[in-house]
């Protein structure tokens, strides 16, 4: 393992039958260089050869990257391939049993679906804890969502590292990190995706915007991350994003170009991120502005050119703190 394992923003989950055309060391290898830093085995009614054949070769993978593998379900697989850890459910090989056969050193990861179940988890010496399914999902199938209230439980009361799962993708990520999540788990919205290692960099920019309007990175501490919100521009059409910019801009130049705004793709006539500040009307808001994957000093956003095919997040802050 590289880093502190407990750093982890997010998790990558393998499924096959998510991508039957491509190899699953193939995309796993994409989702890790996309940004996945912790990483789960996880093929259910897999027999334990072909587990321990998968478990083997990412266990060399991971190794490489210095990524943190976690076997789902089987201790003995993940004792075998000398896997960093193991992730169990309610029903599964009970917490402390775990603890006893893989070790003091071992990450042990617990599903949770309730506080309760989070804070015997904790209780009981678990490493990590899932929190999920946050909405339904077809790869656990009949699973009752336990939805973003839960997320917010979890970040107002469980002090081990906890990663929201279940049903998670770039469209509903910014509700799972303004309800408090720091770290997300996705299975079929990384693996069943054409391009798993953009998708992981999409949400790492989520991930990485929430987690800085969290610091108050624009200069305003102090301020719950629970109270992070993404920046109201979901409603704002086109016209919106180019309203005072029509004709000739400042610099002599014209017309609009697509950018891209907490995923939303958009047309807009600003040239500058202040220009965008001022067309979504958020000036004066206590703001945290991310530019194709780096984050904007406020004295900068002047200075700070937008081209056609920009990537923006824009997070705002809502209350006080
Ligand atoms: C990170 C993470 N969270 C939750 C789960 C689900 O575990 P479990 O409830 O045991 O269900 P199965 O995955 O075994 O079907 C997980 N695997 N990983
Ligand atoms: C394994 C698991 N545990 C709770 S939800 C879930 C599945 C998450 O998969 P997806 O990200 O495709 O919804
Ligand atoms: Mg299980």
């Amino acid at each position: 393992m590289g880093k502190n394992w407990r750093d982890f923003k997010l998790y990558a989950i393998t499924a096959a039958n998510y991508h039957p055309e491509r190899d699953m060391l193939e995309v796993m290898e994409q989702a890790i260089l996309g940004g996945a830093d912790i990483v789960q085995l996880r093929k259910k009614d897999a027999s334990k050869e072909e587990l321990l054949a998968d478990a083997r070769a990412l266990r060399a993978l991971t190794a490489r990257y210095g990524v943190p593998l976690i076997i789902n379900d089987h201790i003995d697989i993940a004792l075998a391939v000398g896997a960093d850890g193991a992730h169990f459910g309610q029903d599964d090989l009970p917490l402390a049993e775990a603890r006893r056969i893989l070790g003091p050193d071992a990450i042990i990861g617990i599903s949770t679906h309730s506080l309760e179940q989070a804070l015997a988890a904790e209780r009981g010496g678990a490493d990590y804890i899932g929190v999920g399914p946050v909405y339904p999902t077809g790869t656990k199938p009949g699973r009752t969502a336990v939805t973003t209230s839960y997320v917010r439980e979890a970040a107002a009361q469980v002090s081990i590292p906890w990663v929201a799962i279940g049903g998670i993708t770039l469209g509903n990520v910014d509700e799972v990190l303004a309800a408090g999540a720091t770290r997300i788990c996705a299975v079929s919205a990384i693996v069943g995706s054409e391009d798993p290692a953009k998708t992981c960099r999409a949400f790492r920019v989520r991930l990485d915007a929430f987690a800085a309007a969290a610091k108050g990175a624009d200069g305003e501490s102090g301020r719950g991350r629970a109270q992070a919100e993404t920046a109201v521009v979901g409603g704002l059409g086109s016209e919106d994003l180019s309203a005072g910019h029509e004709g000739d801009s400042a610099d002599g130049r014209s017309g609009t170009f697509a950018v891209t705004v907490n995923g939303r793709r958009e047309e807009t006539s600003a040239r500058t991120v202040s220009e965008l500040i001022e067309a979504l009307g958020l000036v004066g808001k206590s703001l945290v502005v991310e530019l194709n994957g780096e984050i904007i000093a406020r004295e900068s956003w002047a200075a700070a050119g937008l081209a056609d095919g920009a990537v923006l997040e824009l997070v705002h802050f809502v209350g006080g703190g």
